[in-house]
């Protein structure tokens, strides 16, 4: 069995290609700006969702059928045209440039495939089937859009505060160890949840964080 490696990649302000300019272009543009790539659109034909990200300057677009040397330069590139000869080739100058490529639903194509994403904050959960269904994929992120909702968000963003506070505070990490497992594991957020507790913050603070001995931190 082929076995990717799923890693989260930082793309912001770096050259993405997006060859092709139809529907399934238009989504991988818009993924691609949401986390602050610089994008290009090769393509003599763009959607009306294209177009006005090019009039409002968010892409660049060349007009145009793909040409050899367009990905020069890019770190990463989409291919989503109708056209199995355009594909190929754009494979071929990816591998010369060694440019990180997807050929949308051809995944012997693919440097790398795409999985399902839900986005609450900033936790991010991906789901992959190894690209043996990807209907599969969408039923399981629907399940997780119903299980983690943006209240994960608030969650996330609070302890992301008080683990910068404890890790700058608190000297030993076994103390600090335990205090986050309390925090998480316990019955706090379930109790945000529902409406229990207002102030999520203020709450942990007040009743993980104050430790009666400062020096035995
Ligand atoms: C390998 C991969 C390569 C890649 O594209 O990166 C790939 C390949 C293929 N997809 C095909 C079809 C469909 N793809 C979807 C949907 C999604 N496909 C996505 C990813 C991936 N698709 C990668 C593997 C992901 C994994 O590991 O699970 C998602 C997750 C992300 C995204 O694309 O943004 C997004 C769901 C997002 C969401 O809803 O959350 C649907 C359902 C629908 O339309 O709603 C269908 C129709 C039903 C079906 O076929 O299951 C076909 C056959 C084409 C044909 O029949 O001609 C191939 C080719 C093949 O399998 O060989
Ligand atoms: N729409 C969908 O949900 C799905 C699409 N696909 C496949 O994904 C691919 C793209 O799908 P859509 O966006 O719906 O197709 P589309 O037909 O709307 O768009 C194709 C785009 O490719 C561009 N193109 C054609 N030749 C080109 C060239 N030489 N250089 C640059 N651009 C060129 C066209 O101008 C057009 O913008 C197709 O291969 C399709 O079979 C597969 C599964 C689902």
């Amino acid at each position: 069995m082929k076995k990717y490696y799923p890693i989260m990649l930082d793309i912001e302000g770096k050259p993405c290609a997006v060859i092709g300019g139809g529907k399934v272009a238009e989504r991988k543009v818009r993924s691609l700006l949401d986390c602050g790539a610089k994008v290009t659109v090769v393509s003599p034909q763009l959607t009306a969702g294209i177009k006005k990200l090019a009039d409002e300057n968010l892409v660049r677009v060349l007009e145009r059928e793909y040409r050899w040397g367009d990905l020069k330069d890019h770190d990463l590139v989409y291919v989503a045209t109708d056209d199995p000869e355009v594909n190929a080739l754009c494979l071929r100058e990816a591998r010369q440039e060694e440019i990180l490529i997807n050929v949308v639903d051809k995944p012997d194509m693919c440097d790398f495939i795409v999985p399902a994403a839900i986005q609450r904050g900033d936790l991010t959960i991906t789901v992959s089937t190894n690209g043996k269904s990807p209907m599969l994929s969408r039923k399981i992120r629907e399940e997780l859009e119903k299980m983690y909702g943006e209240e994960y968000a608030v969650f996330l963003e609070v302890m992301g505060d008080l683990r910068k506070m404890i890790l700058s505070e608190w000297k030993d990490i076994r103390h600090r160890r335990a205090v986050f497992e309390k925090i998480v594991y316990g019955d706090v957020f379930d109790r945000y949840k529902n409406g229990e507790i207002q102030d999520l913050k203020k709450f942990i603070i007040d009743h993980f964080l104050q430790v009666p001995n400062g020096n035995d931190r």
